[in-house]
C-alpha cells in the first residue's frame, strides 16, 4: 500500500474508460472526479479505438450487461490489451444469475484482466467455490475469504479484491486486508462500482497492480469510515453524497493516522 499513489493520481488526472451500467453511472463518474481522475463513458462501439487511445486505464461493469455491450467489452478489452493499458473487471451478480456467469467466464478467456474486483458472491462464483449470492449483494457463505480471493486470482492469473467488512486483494501469491471502512457502504448501492472504477484510477499511476488496487481500497474505505464519523443522521443518501466531498478532500496524512491495514 502506498499513499502517495494519490498525490501522483491527483497530479496526472488520469482518463478512465468506463463500460458503466445505467444505475450507478452518475455515482461512479462524480466518484471519480472527486477523488482527482477524469471520468469518460461509452456505450458505443464504433468509438472503442479512439477512447481506449486517449485512456489511461478501463474498467468494464457487467452490471446491465447486453448483447451489444458484451460486444463492446470485447472490443474494448482487447484493444486495451494491445495498447498495455490496464483493464478492471467488475463481475456484478454473477454469483446469482448463469448467464452472467458465461459471459465473464467467456470474456476471461478472450482478455487479460488486470485486476477482478466483486463481493464475496461474486469471488466465490468465478472461483468455482460454494457461496449463497444474493442478487448484486454477497449474500451467505462459509468459506475462508483469503482462500476464496487467492483460487480466483490463481484461476485467472490476475488481480482480486473480494470486498465487504474487510477487502481482501492478492495477486494469488501477496495478501493484504483492508479493515477500515463502515456498513453505509452496503446501504448505498454502487459502492462496489464505485470502488471497481476507483482502482482502475489508481492503475492509471503505473505501480504494481497489488500496491494500486490495495491503495484505492483503503482511500475509499477510510474516506466512508471518516465520513460516518462525522454524519449527524447515519442515512444512505447523506453518506453517498459526503463521500463524494470527502473523497475530494481525503488527504494521504489524514488516512495514515487511521488505516487498518494486514
Ligand atoms: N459492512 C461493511 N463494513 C465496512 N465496509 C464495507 C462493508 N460492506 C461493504 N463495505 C465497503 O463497501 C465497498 C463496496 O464493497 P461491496 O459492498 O463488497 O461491493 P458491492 O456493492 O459490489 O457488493 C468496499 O469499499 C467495501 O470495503
Ligand atoms: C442495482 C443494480 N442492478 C444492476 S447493476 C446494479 C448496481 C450494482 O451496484 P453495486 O454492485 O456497486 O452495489
Ligand atoms: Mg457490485
Amino acid at each position: 500500500m502506498d499513499l502517495k499513489l494519490l498525490t501522483t493520481l491527483r497530479a496526472q488526472n488520469p482518463i478512465v474508460l468506463n463500460i458503466a451500467n445505467f444505475v450507478t453511472v452518475a455515482d461512479v463518474a462524480n466518484g471519480l472526479n472527486a477523488l482527482g481522475a477524469s471520468p469518460i463513458m461509452s456505450a458505443e462501439v464504433q468509438e472503442a479505438d479512439a477512447m481506449v487511445q486517449i485512456a489511461g486505464t478501463v474498467c468494464i461493469n457487467l452490471g446491465t450487461l447486453t448483447e451489444l455491450q458484451i460486444n463492446q467489452m470485447r472490443v474494448v478489452g482487447k484493444l486495451a490489451n494491445q495498447a498495455g493499458k490496464p483493464v478492471v473487471l467488475d463481475p456484478v451478480a454473477v454469483g446469482a444469475i448463469p448467464y452472467r456467469y458465461r459471459v465473464a467466464r467467456d470474456l476471461l478467456a478472450s482478455l487479460h484482466v488486470d485486476v477482478i474486483r466483486g463481493n464475496a458472491g461474486e469471488i466465490a462464483a468465478l472461483a468455482g467455490l460454494d457461496w449463497q449470492a444474493k442478487g448484486i449483494d454477497a449474500g451467505a457463505g462459509h468459506g475462508d475469504l483469503v482462500h476464496i480471493a487467492q483460487t480466483c486470482a490463481q484461476r485467472f492469473d490476475c488481480c482480486v479484491i473480494l470486498s465487504g467488512p474487510t477487502d481482501v486483494i492478492t495477486d494469488g501469491t501477496r495478501i493484504a486486508q483492508v479493515h477500515n471502512g463502515t456498513p453505509l457502504f452496503q446501504q448505498h448501492v454502487g459502492s462496489g462500482d464505485l470502488l471497481s472504477s476507483l482502482v482502475a484510477a489508481f492503475l492509471a499511476t503505473g505501480n504494481d497492480n497489488f500496491e494500486a488496487a490495495q491503495t484505492a481500497c483503503l482511500v475509499l474505505a477510510a474516506s466512508g469510515e471518516l465520513v460516518a464519523q462525522q454524519l449527524t443522521a447515519s442515512r444512505p443518501a447523506s453518506f453517498a453524497v459526503a463521500l463524494i466531498d470527502k473523497l475530494s478532500l481525503v488527504t494521504p496524512a489524514e488516512i495514515e493516522t487511521m488505516m487498518k491495514i494486514e
